[in-house]
């Protein structure tokens, strides 16, 4: 099998356009097949609050009615994701954006969970990894942007770390597959005030205790939840690194935070 690394980039390093330009850097550096997830929540956050729409999270999801829509698919489809394609370009990675509607790449439904109305917000029904295979095949990069459809011609905002997990284990099918999620912090640290108290490895069983130490919170849970929900499923290997240092993690230098499985019954 070939090997495919997956990588998603989330929102603090996007918004910040020298970190985002070192890790479009970092990332031209890795060698074979790869494909781009970025998120863009906080940009959304800043462009509806500029034209008075006030964001509303729920579990780690933005509850998407029609303006808010608009609103994300102006962000994640158009802004964020175009500004990335063009800098890769710029620095010779022939990219192509896409959302899970072009090319019928990722289909979703509307969210129904307990009596939350999300709105316009997508889970993951079916990912096209053949065709995502075919633009790999040409030697395109994909980048997709959080966004998903239905079939019936809505689009849908889905959460870039379930979207970059769910990618993932759809091409572990044909690839033997690595899937890092990069942020702004070295990896999943014992101390969350303590940059450098990286952990080198974490186990689900080392998770649920951090978890309920407090040490491990916020949009780690879901991130993590969605990390060791592809390593269950086919992917091989599964990172959490510094958006600088994806290179390095990549070819298994150390950094970051790797997961593993662990000894479960
Ligand atoms: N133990 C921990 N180690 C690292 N980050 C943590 C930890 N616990 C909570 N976090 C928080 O998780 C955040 C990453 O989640 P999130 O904001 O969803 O990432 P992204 O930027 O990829 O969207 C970090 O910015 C940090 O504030
Ligand atoms: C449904 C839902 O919540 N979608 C996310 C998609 C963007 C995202 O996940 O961005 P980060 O990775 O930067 O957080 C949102 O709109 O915030």
């Amino acid at each position: 099998m070939k090997s495919l690394i997956i990588i998603k980039i989330g929102g603090n390093v996007i918004d910040n356009p020298d970190a985002l330009k070192q890790f479009l850097t970092s990332f031209r550096g890795i060698y074979g097949h790869k494909i781009l997830i970025h998120g863009g929540g906080k940009i959304a956050t800043q462009v509806a609050e500029k034209l008075g729409i006030q964001t509303t999270m729920v579990d780690g999801r933005r509850i998407t009615d029609q303006p808010m829509l608009d609103v994300v698919t102006m962000v994640y489809g158009g802004l964020v994701n175009k500004q990335i394609v063009a800098q890769l370009q710029a620095i010779g990675v022939d990219a192509i954006g896409l959302t899970g509607a072009d090319g019928n790449t990722v289909l979703s439904k509307k969210r129904a969970v307990g009596n939350i109305d999300y709105g316009f917000v997508g889970d993951i029904e079916e990912v096209n990894s053949g065709q995502i295979q075919y633009f790999i095949r040409q030697n395109l990069v994909p980048v997709f942007a959080p966004l998903t459809y239905d079939r019936s011609g809505s689009l849908l905002n889905t959460n870039a770390d379930t979207m970059a997990s769910a990618i993932a284990v759809d091409m572990a099918i044909r690839n033997e597959t690595t899937l890092v999620y990069c942020f702004e912090k070295k990896g999943v640290l014992a101390d969350p005030n303590n940059e450098d108290s990286v952990l080198a490895e974490l186990t689900p069983e080392s998770y649920a205790n951090y978890k309920s130490q407090g040490v491990i919170s916020k949009g780690m849970i879901p991130k993590l939840d969605n990390a060791f929900s592809a390593l269950e499923k086919g992917v091989r290997k599964v990172i959490i690194c510094h958006a600088n240092q994806v290179a390095e993690a990549v070819s298994g230098s150390g950094v970051g935070t790797v997961l593993s499985l662990g000894t479960q019954e």
